[in-house]
């Protein structure tokens, strides 16, 4: 088991580091690196994922690149336009509503980023839940003006409720993120009428076969995003978007170039906007250059001790 800690370009996600362990099956690799404020119960799922990937392997793509989008954080507007301009990517989704940033900024960072794409380009923002109903549906309809049409909104508020008050008052598409992940019954979101577009990350719904059975009970069109993996855990994110039915939108696989390395010479970093579809997770070939420190990796492993019991006493550890 490899340990590795990488820092971030920018902070994300309240996150400089990103850090996690690979580990190896007779399948290959797979990442278990679930952020640090989730607990080992909700860690499960994670884990589920990456025992996946490297003790069973994925199931058959029917498509062999994914289009992505660039993912611009919580940046001036000179950088924003800096990110989307090299990324080759025609679609760019845009940090928002971010605790402590005035709107003013967020309004800025989404004209640049306008400025960058071009008019053909599709704009998508993310409030990771931040607004109230009141505030959403203003903030919706100025960050539409300044980008110039909004492909959709990602989480505008908390609460399925929320969400489907929302929708009801503005023109721009709501996608529905936290509330897939947190769902007991991802369905709900739809029979609510929360959501136009369901987010779907792999590692927390617990492996390729679990988030396509979400994607299928949810019944809308899904958009496969990441929760900033390296190449290892991303390759799951990928054989998760190769192997949907329909894929209407761009994926949030874009997410290589947040951090300032990767642990594979095989680097899934997108190519004009497009990310190749692994057959399984590249190896960790370049993975001394970002080896944990002795108790980081202490940390990391005792955490997936913890992780694995829970998982067995709830029998939901394998997949
Ligand atoms: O969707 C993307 O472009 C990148 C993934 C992303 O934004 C993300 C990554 C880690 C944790 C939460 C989120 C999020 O969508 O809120
Ligand atoms: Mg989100």
């Amino acid at each position: 088991m490899l340990v590795y800690s990488i820092p971030m370009r920018n902070r994300f996600r309240g996150i400089t580091v990103r850090e996690g362990v690979l580990l190896e099956g007779s399948a290959g690799w797979g990442e278990f690196c679930a952020f640090l404020d989730y607990s080992d119960e909700e860690c499960a799922p994670w884990l589920a994922c990456a025992l996946e990937a490297a003790e069973q392997g994925w199931p058959a793509p029917v498509r062999s690149e994914i289009p992505v989008n660039c993912t611009v954080p919580v940046v001036s507007p000179e950088r924003a336009h800096e990110i989307v301009a090299r990324s080759g990517c025609s679609t760019a989704k845009v940090k928002v509503a971010d605790p402590g940033t005035p709107p003013a900024d967020d309004l800025a960072r989404v004209e640049a980023v306008r400025d960058a794409l071009g008019q053909s380009g599709a704009i998508r923002v993310d409030a990771n839940m931040a607004w109230d109903v009141d505030t959403a549906v203003a903030a919706i309809r100025e960050l539409d003006r300044a980008a110039r049409g909004l492909e959709y909104v990602e989480q505008p508020c908390p609460s399925i409720e929320e969400l489907a008050a929302v929708r009801r008052r503005v023109d721009v598409r709501i996608a529905a993120d936290e509330s897939i992940r947190r769902a007991e019954d991802p369905l709900k979101v739809a029979v609510a009428g929360a959501a136009d577009v369901a987010v779907i990350k792999v590692a927390p719904l617990g492996g390729v076969r679990r988030a396509l059975a979400v994607a299928e009970a949810c019944g809308l069109p899904c958009v496969v995003s990441s929760a900033v993996e390296t190449s290892v855990g991303m390759a799951a994110g990928l054989a998760l978007a190769a192997a949907l039915p329909e894929l209407d939108f761009a994926c949030g696989l874009g997410t290589l170039p947040l951090l300032t390395g990767d642990v594979t010479t095989d680097s899934l970093v997108p190519v004009n906007g497009h990310l190749p579809v692994p057959t399984h997770a590249p190896n960790p070939d370049r993975f001394t250059d970002f080896a944990a420190d002795p108790s980081t990796t202490t940390r990391w492993l005792t955490r997936l001790d913890r992780v694995r019991e829970v998982a067995r006493a709830s029998g939901r550890g394998r997949p």
